[in-house]
């Protein structure tokens, strides 16, 4: 019989807006019961020092490089995601000694599949030590080692969750709507197919941050007062990203924000949302055929006015759109719950990545083991 971990997983997305916290029971195969959630928020203070490292890690070549600026932003990202391992525990009456083992994402601070290069953030030693928890970590090198775009990881989860839609005979879609969108597709017959599908809050957020000084546009509210710039909207579809069938993975820093002079602010947002769900319908073009139905996770569910955008477009192509919550999974913990999931493959060596989620020859394993 295969064994049965608890597992918790810990994902700071390109977002940067705090550290996510879930919880699963698995054998890292087709066993799955899904525990709590808990989304711990970051200061502004330190979402400016995350940025710092952005513009820190920007010159880097060799991945493991740490200037000592951002060896201190590492080390206080590690000790933040301690404290939210210890307050999840607090907080759901669990103990240490419980959990045989933590997913652990760290931030990306630079992302260039074509170079071979992926950098996250995150110490991995430090955090067992603190934590007192077996850690896998730092799950993305060796999909890249072996060719393959070091994201999406995801997938491989979201192949766990679909079971009950293929049973249905239904071919379903997971979108991400995160900093960068992301789309899985699992095919009747298992097939699965995933990559970053284009630009998904990141721009949004950077718009209506520069001019209101909040993190992002709350409930879609700002974009729906306006309309959509369609020469704006076009430069960004335009991108040589959405044509021909070499997919590629995505650095949040591959589109450039809209300058503060083109838009008003609602229509500024308006134009980035209907960017945002235009971009996910025209990768999907790639997919292998039209899914039946679009499970929609990531923050980006929350922005009615991209959803609104999102749904028409879907629904007019024949496919149906659902939120996670509606699918009956949490689009928020759905990212951590995958982490935990690929620490367990990681334990068992079976494959994170497959040649139709990244790109690598053959399916490979990965991730830095830590004993307790
Ligand atoms: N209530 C809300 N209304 C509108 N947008 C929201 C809301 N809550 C979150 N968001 C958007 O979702 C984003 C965070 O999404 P999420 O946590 O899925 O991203 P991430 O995991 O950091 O990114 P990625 O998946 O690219 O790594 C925020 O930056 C914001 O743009
Ligand atoms: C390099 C990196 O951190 N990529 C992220 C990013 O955020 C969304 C998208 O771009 C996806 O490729 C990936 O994260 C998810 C969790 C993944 O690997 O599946």
């Amino acid at each position: 019989m295969d064994v049965i971990r608890t597992a918790i997983g810990l994902m700071s997305g390109t977002s940067m807006d705090g550290i996510d916290v879930a919880l699963i029971r698995t054998d890292g195969r087709g066993f799955l019961e899904r525990g709590p959630f808990m989304g711990v928020p970051y200061d502004a203070d330190f979402r400016g020092r995350l940025k710092r490292a952005l513009e820190i890690a920007r010159p880097l070549s060799d991945r493991s490089e740490r200037p000592a600026e951002l060896h201190d932003i590492e080390l206080e990202l590690t000790l933040r995601h301690a404290t939210a391992v210890t307050a999840f525990l607090e907080r759901f009456g669990l103990s240490a000694a419980g959990v045989d083992v933590l997913g652990f994402h760290g931030q990306t601070v630079l992302h260039r599949p074509d170079e071979g290069l992926t950098i996250q953030i995150g110490d991995g030693q430090e955090l067992a030590k603190r934590t007192g928890i077996s850690v896998v970590y730092d799950m993305r090198a060796n999909d890249m080692v072996h060719g393959g775009q070091g994201a999406p990881l995801v997938p491989a989860y979201h192949a766990a969750l679909a079971g009950k839609f293929q049973q249905q005979g239904q071919a379903v879609c997971f979108v991400n709507i995160g900093g960068i969108s992301n789309l899985t597709f699992i095919g009747t017959a298992g097939r699965i197919s995933a990559f970053d599908s284009g630009p998904g809050n990141t721009l949004i957020d950077q718009w209506v941050e520069m001019q209101t000084g909040k993190a992002y546009d709350p409930g879609g509210e700002i974009g729906g007062r306006g309309k959509v710039v369609a020469s704006l909207a076009e430069r960004y579809l335009q991108s040589p990203f959405f044509r021909g069938n070499v997919r590629r993975s995505l650095d949040r820093g591959d589109f450039a924000p809209l300058r503060l002079e083109e838009a008003s602010l609602e229509d500024g947002a308006r134009t980035l949302a209907h960017v945002a769900a235009a971009s996910i319908i025209k990768s999907a073009n790639f997919l292998p055929e039209t899914p039946s139905i679009y499970i929609v996770c990531g923050g980006g569910r929350l922005n009615a006015t991209l959803m609104a955008e999102f749904s028409v477009m879907a629904e007019r192509l024949g496919s149906k759109v659902l939120t996670a919550e509606e699918a009956g999974f949490d689009g928020d913990a759905m990212e951590a719950e995958a982490w935990a999931y690929l620490a367990v493959r990681s334990l068992e060596g079976l494959p994170l990545t497959f040649p139709g989620t990244t790109g690598v020859g053959a399916p490979v394993s990965g991730g830095v083991i830590v004993e307790a």
